[in-house]
Order: structure tokens, then C-alpha cells, then sequence
């Protein structure tokens, strides 16, 4: 459940699972897809071409140019996940993303060193005046006084995030003999030291000493705009600038300005704040661009074989492990869960799923029915303040949002599914928010272990609404629920419903009956689904809690449940038949 499965891609019969790629994506990556997965490369769509073929994708695989916005995600009806081939994300709205339950990738190793070394290859362009030299002797031109450069030998390189891509660049800098310094409020400082890099505290203090000034930061607010008109005017007009992150850090107009004023001595440009940046003469981008003391490459940074294959191979294993139901590598949007956690958490995430749901149909169909509604003006009845209790190993797990996320999943299933809303880890927090839940996960080490299962879980729903089965008065007036169920051999079981003590497996259709512990119970239920044609599979007796004891049974007399497997949901007429049968207390049908 916490990563959206599809059977399709276990060669089961429903159509294979669509994953559309707007923009080039290395081959090498792709070849994962094939087998499983219908693959189409379309390129060229407009956005709004786009927002009108993207309902009948389960995966979107993107890199830079495909802005992925929320009126796109929500005209994606089935898509579970966005797969960005490279580091930058500033093109997805993963809020909007988040809302949706869609998980969002990216590959945040597989061009850093392409990325790193463009910026050295901008650099030694900008120093020998590579561009303007050759754009001159292209012209036919031979002008070697006028195109003498600067060594960066002994200089020092400013660097604005040293993070994956700013310390890949500060050691090949030191290589070339370069002194760095780098402003970064977050930075690891063991790993800049290692890298010879000298952290100082704020923008100001590395502006002033730049010969070469290089960002390396993500497009966020903080970094939006960080260099403008002000910033240029503290450098050496002998600083030269080199942006391979993103547009839109620096000021295009400022800049412009700068050399045209020469206060700034040149810059290595890849990235702008629009792409393609508009053409024209009021267009500071294309200005800088044609400016003969600026090197700019259209953001090629990540564009190598080798990164391109890099990051293709690592966004489609992940594509391709959360269309299976596996776990991704680099989610920007949803926890990173061990493998081997996963393991564990996987066959509960299942039985607390059914655990939900077995509450709203069980337990929650009374108030429901009489219109109670508890999880604000358009949920349903039921309620909306539960306990979830990890008992025994499961308690010492380092995440359970997987299982936070299955029970508001198992408990809003026939609303999100009507609604097209796929609840998952991804956006189950935000889920039951809106709707209301408030869930208190506890985690009790011993619990589980004393009831002889290496792990189990234990729901309590409390509510103002009765409920059926025989539900328990609990604290300050309120009814309590409790649903308590344990995994046995990747099986999930439920092993308590309220006072009555059981064991059965919650899967397919159920009738739950409450009826007097007396003889005859079995024979008059068997004969009446006998005659409305439905076949029982199995049956599971249910006694009273042996720690309760029979004292909350109707008039004194000892009750039990019985839970029957049947083939089919059963007509509204037959459950008030069986209820009107001497000693059958209450009856429900649920479909797990
Ligand atoms: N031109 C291209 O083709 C490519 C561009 N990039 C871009 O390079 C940038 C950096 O990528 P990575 O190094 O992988 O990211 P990263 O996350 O490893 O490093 C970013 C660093 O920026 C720092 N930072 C964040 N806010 C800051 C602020 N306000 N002031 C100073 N430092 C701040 C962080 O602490 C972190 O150390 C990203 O924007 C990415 O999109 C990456 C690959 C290719
Ligand atoms: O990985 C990044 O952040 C990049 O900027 C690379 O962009 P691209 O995939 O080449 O469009």
C-alpha cells in the first residue's frame, strides 16, 4: 500500500501500466521499461497538449523543461509517479504532487560530475576568452593581443552552495591551484574542510574576495535573486561569475549591466531564469548571450553520455520499482524506508489497511446510516479519533507512516476511490488532515510478544455514534472500538473485534453475526444464506474475550460472533431475515 502497486507489471492480465516521456531520456534507462511497462516518447507536446494526454499515464519521466504544475497533476488521474532524470526539481510543484499521492523521483548523484565540470570548462572558457577567440577566428579574424587571458592559477573561487555539485568543483579547483572559500549556511562542514574549501559566514564576506564567483545552490526562495544589482556592485571589477545551477539567481539585467559598465570582468552562463530565454533586444538574456565577454552554453551542464545514461538507469529502476509496488531510491516527497524494513512493515501495512476498512464497514455502518457525521460536513459518519498501537517488534521500526497512511487508506476507500484519490505515504498525513482523522500512533515493545506473535497491532476507534458488535462503553461516555490483529507467514489476521476474541483472515466477503452463545445459531444462519443462494467457505466461532468475561452480554446471556466466509455480498433482505431470527443479535456483510 505505501507505494501504489499495479498488477500489470506482475504479468497479471490488466493492461500494462503507461509511462510517458516528454523530453530526450537516455535509451540505456528505458530499456527497463519495456517489458512491463507501455513506454511512449512523445516529444515536442505543448503544455497544453500535454494536460490533455496525461489522464491515461500511470508514470511521467521528465528533466528540465517540463513544468510539471498542479492543474497538470490534477488532470493526472492514475499518474503515481514523476520521475525527474537529474537533480533539479524547481520545474514540479511537489506540494501539489504531495496532495495528489504522487510520488516525485529524481537522481540526485548521476550528472553531478558533468555538472561540475562544465562549470570548470565555463571557467577556463571565461579566463581565456574561448568564445569571443573563437567567434573572432571564425570571422576570419586573428586579434591575439586583444584576446589575452587570465590564469586561474593562485585565484580564488567563491563558491555559493558547496553541496554534491560546489564540492565536486572546489576539488577539481584545487587541482588547478585555486584558493576556495564558500558561503553556505547548512554546509557539512567536515566534508568542505576535506575538500579544502574555507567556510565563511555570510554572501557578503565571499563576494568581496571572489576572482571567480560560482552558485551551486537549488532555485528555492532563499536563492531566488540572491545575486542582483547590489551584490555585483561589492565585486572586483576583475570577478568573473558562472552560473551552472539555475536561472533566476542571478539578475540578467544586472548583470548585463555590469559588463556593460565593466564592473564585472565576465561570466560562464548555462542555466536562465526562462528557457529558451527570449530573443530580442529587450531581452537581457539574449543580450548577455551575445555579450562577447559571456560564455554561454544552452544549459548543458547534465547533457554527457554519461550522465545522461546515469540518470536514466537510476529515475527508471525507480519508475519502475514504485509501478511494481517497491520502494524508490530518492523520493523527494515520501520517507526513505530500508529495504529490509520494508520487508517487515509490508505484510502489516496490508493488514492494517483491512483493519481500516473493517472498521468503517463493521463498526462505523450504524452511525453512518444514521447520518452522524463526525469527519466534517461532507465525510462520512465514524470516527475520527483512533489509536494505532505497534506492539512487540514492529515497535522498534524506525518509520510506520507506511502503516499510518494504510489505515487512512483502508478507513476512506470508498471515498478516495470515488473521488480518483489514490491515499498513499505520500499524502496520507495531508489526507486525514482534511478529513479530520487524528491517529495516535503508540508503540509498546512488550505487547506483542506476551500475546505470543512477534508483532501485532491494536486499533481503537472512539466515537459518540453505537456501533454494532457489541461495543464498549469507554471513557467519559464515549463507545470504543477495538480491531487487534497479528501476521503469521506474511498472512494478516485479525485476532480481537471489540470483546470477542477470534482469529480469521479478513479478506473477501464477510457476514459478521452477534448472536446468543447457544445452540442452533450456526444451523439457522447456514440455512437462510442456504436459501438466498450464497455458499459459505468458512466459518470462524468468536467467544467473549476470556479476560472480559460474559458480564456485557445482552440480558445476562453469553454471546459470540460468528465470522463467515461467503462467495458474495448479500442482499439488504437477508441480513433483517437473519436478524429477525431468535438470538441473532446484529448482522453485517464486509468486503475486505
Ligand atoms: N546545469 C545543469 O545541467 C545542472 C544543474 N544542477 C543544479 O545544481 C544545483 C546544485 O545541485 P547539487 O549540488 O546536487 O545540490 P545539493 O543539494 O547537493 O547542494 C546544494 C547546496 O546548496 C546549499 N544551499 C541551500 N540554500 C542555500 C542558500 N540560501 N545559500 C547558500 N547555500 C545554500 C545547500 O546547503 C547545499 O549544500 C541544483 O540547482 C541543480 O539543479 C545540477 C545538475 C546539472
Ligand atoms: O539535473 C539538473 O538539475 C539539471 O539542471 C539538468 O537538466 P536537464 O536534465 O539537462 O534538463
Amino acid at each position: 500500500m505505501p507505494i501504489p502497486s499495479n498488477g500489470a507489471a506482475n504479468g497479471t492480465s490488466s493492461p500494462r501500466p503507461k509511462i510517458l516521456i516528454p523530453e530526450k531520456v537516455s535509451p540505456d534507462g528505458l530499456a527497463l521499461l519495456q517489458s512491463s511497462f507501455e513506454v511512449d516518447e512523445k516529444r515536442g507536446l505543448s503544455a497544453e497538449e500535454l494536460q490533455g494526454i496525461i489522464a491515461d499515464y500511470d508514470g511521467l519521466i521528465i528533466r528540465s523543461e517540463t513544468k510539471v504544475t498542479a492543474s497538470l497533476l490534477d488532470a493526472a488521474k492514475k499518474l503515481k509517479v514523476v520521475a525527474r532524470a537529474g537533480v533539479g526539481i524547481d520545474n514540479v510543484d511537489v506540494e501539489a504532487a504531495t496532495k495528489n499521492g504522487v510520488i516525485v523521483v529524481n537522481s540526485p548523484v548521476g550528472n553531478i560530475n558533468a555538472a561540475a565540470e562544465h562549470t570548470i570548462a565555463l571557467m577556463m572558457a571565461v579566463a581565456r576568452n574561448i568564445g569571443d577567440a573563437c567567434a573572432s577566428l571564425k570571422a576570419g579574424k586573428w586579434e591575439r593581443s586583444r584576446l589575452t587571458g587570465i590564469e586561474v592559477k593562485g585565484k580564488t573561487l567563491a563558491i555559493i552552495g558547496v553541496g554534491k555539485v560546489g564540492l565536486t568543483v572546489a576539488r577539481a579547483a584545487k587541482g588547478l591551484g585555486m584558493n576556495c572559500i564558500a558561503y553556505d549556511p547548512y554546509a557539512n562542514q567536515k566534508l568542505a574542510a576535506a575538500a579544502s574549501v574555507k567556510l565563511l559566514p555570510g554572501l557578503a564576506s565571499i563576494l568581496t574576495e571572489a576572482d571567480f564567483l560560482t552558485i551551486h545552490t537549488p532555485l528555492i526562495a532563499s536563492t531566488k535573486g540572491m545575486i542582483g544589482a547590489a551584490e555585483l556592485a561589492t565585486m572586483k571589477p576583475s570577478a568573473r561569475i558562472l552560473n551552472v545551477a539555475r536561472g533566476g539567481m542571478i539578475d540578467e539585467t544586472a548583470l548585463l549591466a555590469a559588463l556593460e559598465a565593466g564592473s564585472i570582468a565576465g561570466a560562464g552562463i548555462d542555466v536562465f531564469t526562462s528557457e529558451p530565454p527570449p530573443s530580442g533586444a529587450d531581452s537581457s538574456a539574449a543580450r548577455l548571450i551575445a555579450h562577447p565577454k559571456v560564455v554561454a552554453t544552452p544549459h548543458l551542464g547534465a547533457s554527457t553520455v554519461e550522465a545522461q545514461e546515469n540518470v536514466s538507469i537510476d529515475v527508471c529502476e525507480q519508475v519502475r520499482a514504485i509501478l511494481t509496488g517497491e520502494l524508490p531510491r530518492s523520493a523527494v516527497n515520501a520517507p526513505i524506508i530500508l529495504p529490509e524494513e520494508y520487508r517487515t512493515l509490508k505484510p502489516f501495512v496490508e493488514l492494517v489497511e483491512r483493519m481500516g476498512a473493517l472498521y468503517m464497514q463493521h463498526f462505523a455502518r450504524t452511525a453512518h446510516s444514521t447520518g452522524t457525521t463526525a469527519a466534517g460536513s461532507t465525510g462520512p459518519a465514524f470516527s475520527t479519533d483512533f489509536e494505532l498501537a505497534y506492539e512487540g517488534a514492529l515497535a522498534g521500526l524506525n518509520t510506520t507512516k507506511p502503516l499510518f497512511a494504510a489505515l487512512v487508506k483502508g478507513l476512506l476507500k470508498p471515498i478516495t476511490d470515488s473521488e480518483g484519490l489514490n491515499v498513499n505515504m505520500v499524502n496520507a498525513e495531508l489526507v486525514a488532515r482534511d478529513r479530520g482523522i487524528a491517529v495516535n500512533e503508540q508503540r509498546r515493545r512488550q505487547g506483542g510478544d506476551a500475546e505470543g506473535y512477534s508483532s501485532s497491532v491494536v486499533l481503537r476507534a472512539r466515537t459518540g455514534a453505537s456501533g454494532t458488535a457489541g461495543a464498549g462503553a469507554g471513557a467519559g461516555g464515549q463507545d470504543e472500538h477495538v480491531i487487534a490483529g497479528f501476521v503469521s507467514n506474511n498472512t494478516p489476521y485479525i485476532s480481537k473485534l471489540s470483546r470477542f476474541s477470534t482469529s480469521f483472515v479478513p479478506e473477501g466477503a464477510l457476514l459478521i453475526c452477534r448472536n446468543f452463545d447457544s445452540p442452533g445459531k450456526i444451523g439457522i444462519v447456514g440455512q437462510r444464506l442456504g436459501k438466498a443462494g450464497v455458499n459459505i467457505s468458512s466459518m470462524t466461532v468468536a467467544p467473549v474475550d476470556k479476560e472480559i468475561g460474559q458480564d456485557e452480554g445482552k440480558d445476562g446471556k453469553n454471546e459470540a460472533l460468528m465470522i463467515l466466509k461467503i462467495d458474495r455480498e448479500v442482499e439488504d433482505e437477508v441480513i433483517k431475515n437473519l436478524i429477525s431470527e431468535e438470538g441473532v443479535l446484529e448482522a453485517s456483510v464486509v468486503v475486505l
